[in-house]
């Protein structure tokens, strides 16, 4: 008899869909899936916002604990929310084809443009998405807006901002597409590390058949690489996902190279370090590294301390 394999997953609209769409993915490979919803921090706690909460983890913990305790198989992530040192004795196996990886401004008014130099409210609680817009649009006003993509839309509706920023992969996923209103370049407004994918979690000990074939299905080598190449960059930044830090890589396999645009922001959107490297994809995890090396000796590790200062204060 075929094992049937065992998907753990946040119970959002967005987590669901993730989680399907994994299902989905190894379903085509004949393998039987079940989705198994378990609850996380991030999820209880709605009235603070997550660089208050101490971002750690706070939406893949429990998770984890399920891996640890064989409850699941594999857990599916939004590749942006895993931090980028997991815990002991667990691997990502597998990372989706990336979705378009801009971020968005969704509004049900049409006439919105961040460019036009009226004071609109702009909905995120991103501390990247709220630097990046007082240092590119200093006019606009930024209000805290939480809680799933559901909620805030409803926030949006009831009048709370005039927009919100969002990832377009979720937008997209939640079929709110007729409400964008632009999409946002990446040479300036780069997006998170791990946007746009889905990543999928297992213990090193899940047997070596049963994740070769989840990860044949699965994963998508080119994404991969670019994923791999940010992901490298964000921990040896120490950045984790409070700090608003940024990281695009590109794959060309014509060329095979990968470039790399990442940096940080201060919260006040202020200070704006960032660069763009390139390399051989085989060098492309150590370009990652360098890239943190280069990002914190051009004024980053003074942007870093800065805000992990006002961040202990707000606590
Ligand atoms: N931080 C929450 C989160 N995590 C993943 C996505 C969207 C899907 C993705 O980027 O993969 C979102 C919503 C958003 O940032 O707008």
């Amino acid at each position: 008899m075929e094992d049937i394999i065992r998907i753990g997953t946040r119970g959002s609209a967005l987590a669901l869909w993730q989680a399907y769409h994994i299902s989905d993915l190894l379903a085509s490979g004949g393998l039987s899936t079940e989705i198994v919803k378990i609850e996380t921090q991030g999820d209880k706690i709605l009235d603070r916002s997550l660089s208050k909460i101490g971002s750690k983890g706070v939406f893949t913990a429990e998770l984890e604990d399920a891996l640890y305790t064989n409850r699941i198989d594999i857990a599916v992530h939004s590749a942006k929310d895993l931090p980028s040192e997991l815990p002991d004795g667990l691997e990502i196996i597998a990372f989706t084809e990336r979705e378009r990886v801009n971020d968005v401004l969704v509004s049900f008014n049409k006439e919105i443009s961040l460019t036009d130099g009226k004071p609109w409210i702009i909905g995120t609680s991103s501390t990247r998405r709220v630097a990046m817009l007082q240092h590119y649009y200093p006019y606009l006003k930024t209000t805290d807006m939480r809680g799933n993509l559901q909620t805030r839309m409803r926030k949006l509706q009831e009048g709370q901002c005039d927009a919100l920023v969002l990832a377009f992969a979720g937008v997209h996923r939640m079929e709110y597409d007729e409400h964008i209103v632009a999409y946002l370049p990446t040479d300036t407004f780069t997006p998170a590390v791990g946007q746009g994918s889905v990543a999928v979690e297992a213990s090193v000990k899940l047997e070596p058949s049963k994740r070769q074939r989840i990860r044949t299905l699965v994963n998508h080598p080119t994404t991969e690489i670019a994923l791999r190449t940010e992901r490298a960059y964000l921990k040896r930044l120490q950045g984790g996902c409070s700090i608003p830090s940024f990281g695009l890589a590109n794959f060309d396999s014509q060329e095979d190279t990968v470039t790399l645009q990442a940096g940080i922001i201060s919260l006040d959107g202020t200070r704006l370090v960032a660069k763009s490297l390139q390399q051989s994809s085989a060098n492309a995890e150590l370009m990652g590294y360098q890239m943190a090396d280069e990002i914190l000796n051009s004024g980053g590790a003074e942007i870093l301390r800065k805000i992990r200062e006002q961040q202990m204060l707000n606590k």
